[in-house]
């Protein structure tokens, strides 16, 4: 029996920023951006979006284009960073939203008996929320679950982080019937706790701030969806957990440079060349390359194999990253959707070939696993458009943007946007102020 991925689907947000409009405002040389990082536009959220609308629109199209009965989805698992609220799951809000759209054709609550939770690990979260789905229907091989990685992916204003921003949802249905991928059981892992990127409760002080009323509490802890970060040190981190994680992958699969046998490399993508930049390392131990100096790295990046080693295996995951950015949880998986897209278009075979993935999380953690293109790959991907409908979004000028960062418009941009959408946030009612009530608008 064979396990893995039957359907995918994807969700973008609907607006977004020409990068080269965000690096004229903030004096950065477009070419670092486009060239440097391979950044063209970055994806943004209207006032009515959030990780929980991205992943209600990814699931009820995976519901929708795949006619799946949604009563037999035994688990929904929600890999997110972005999650609304520290109890309550951001994936009970997206199952909610779909549960009312489908009432009409499969009555009311019709993920009564499903099991709903969020994973939580960076980056990382929807790896491991596939990892213990894959586990699930191994163990069940009757039933199905869905996968979903959502997020919205914000920095602080100016930040080296900004260019990075992105957002938005995949949605995969993991069971026995592996049309689209089936995965191998060997999963090489690497953790380490650092602080390279996180979200910790901020803390303020009262006499910090300016005119705190009278009533305020000392001293205050709250999230922020900004994280602290550090650049260089998280790119480090990244770089030593996947090689460690493509040790043990190497170790317990007793494999002799597997990556030799990957049709596609797919990695974690915070931005769209990431990938490319830090797998230099391992492409040099494999091949018995000096890697000790910047010069001996810059060789290795710019030699004419690696070059054709990335034109061949990494550089159609990257096309989707180009134009959306960074989706934290969502990036591996895009960036397995934008090879397959590509592939599709291009009109060339993969059945049988074997996909390697590198997971990363900040925090940190990575997972490196593998996976082999089902013959039935083409009636998946035939329901996906990624790139005609990335065009489908709308531009924002750098003023809108600012604004939309800064939380300061009160209506959408698109007001007749379709689709679900938060309608409001209760702010009164003290039993239930802080809930969050969304809509669909047909
Ligand atoms: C990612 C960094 C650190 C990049 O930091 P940076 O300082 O913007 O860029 P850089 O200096 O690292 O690289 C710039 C590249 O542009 C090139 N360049 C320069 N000028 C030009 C020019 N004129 N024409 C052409 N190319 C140019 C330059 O040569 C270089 O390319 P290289 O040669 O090294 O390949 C920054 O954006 C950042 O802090 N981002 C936020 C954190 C982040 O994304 N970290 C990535 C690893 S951690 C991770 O992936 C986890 C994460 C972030 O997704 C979170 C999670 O797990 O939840």
């Amino acid at each position: 029996m064979t396990f893995g991925i039957e359907a995918a689907s994807y969700h973008v947000p609907s607006l977004y920023l020409e990068i080269k409009d965000l690096a004229e405002k903030r004096g950065i040389e477009p070419a670092k951006l486009e060239k440097g990082l391979g950044l063209h536009k970055m994806g943004f959220p209207d006032v009515h979006e959030d990780a929980a609308t991205f992943a209600a629109e990814a699931l009820l199209k995976l519901i929708k284009d795949y006619h799946i009965n949604p009563k037999d989805i035994a688990r929904i698992y929600l890999g997110t960073e972005s999650a609304l609220d520290a109890a309550k799951p951001t994936a009970s809000y997206a199952m909610q939203m779909v549960e009312k759209v489908l009432e009409e054709e499969f009555g009311e609550r019709c993920f009564k008996n499903c099991d709903v939770v969020d994973l939580t690990f960076a980056c990382i979260g929807a790896v491991d929320a596939f990892h213990n789905s894959l586990d699930f229907v191994r163990v069940n091989p009757d039933k199905k679950a869905v996968v979903i990685a959502s997020d919205y992916a914000k920095y602080e204003l100016a930040s080296s982080g900004e260019y990075t921003q992105g957002g938005g949802a995949v949605a995969v249905l993991v069971s026995s019937k592996p049309d689209l991928i089936e995965f191998e059981n060997n999963w090489g892992v690497a953790t380490e706790s650092v602080f390279d990127f996180f979200k910790p409760r901020r803390h303020f002080k009262k006499e910090n701030l300016n005119n705190a009323p009278e009533s305020f509490p000392e001293k205050i802890e709250i999230f922020t969806d900004e994280p602290v970060f550090d650049g260089q040190y998280s790119n480090q981190c990244y770089q030593d957990r996947i090689r460690e994680a493509y040790n043990h992958y190497k170790e317990i699969t007793g494999k002799n440079k597997p990556y030799e046998h990957w049709k596609y490399l797919i990695f974690h993508l915070p931005y769209a060349f990431h990938g490319k930049r830090v797998f230099t390392e391992i492409y040099s131990l494999e091949n018995g390359l000096s890697y000790e100096t910047p010069e001996e790295q810059k060789a290795v990046a710019k030699s004419e194999a690696y070059i054709q080693f990335i034109n061949d295996k990494i550089e159609k995951s990257q096309r989707a990253s180009s134009e959306i950015g960074n989706m934290y949880t969502a990036s591996i998986f895009m960036a397995l959707l934008s090879a397959l897209q590509t592939s599709f278009n291009e009109n060339e075979e993969l059945t049988g070939k074997e996909i390697g993935f590198l997971g990363y999380g900040s925090g940190s953690k990575s997972k490196v696993f593998a996976g082999k293109v089902s013959a039935n790959w083409k009636n998946v991907v035939s329901k996906w458009d990624v790139f005609e409908e990335l065009k489908s979004r709308t531009a924002i000028n750098f003023e809108t943007y600012e604004k939309l960062h800064r939380k300061q418009l009160e209506n959408s941009v698109n007001e007749n946007y379709k689709g679900f959408g938060l309608k409001y946030v209760e702010l009164e009612n003290p039993v239930l102020k802080g809930a969050r009530y969304y809509h669909y608008q047909k």
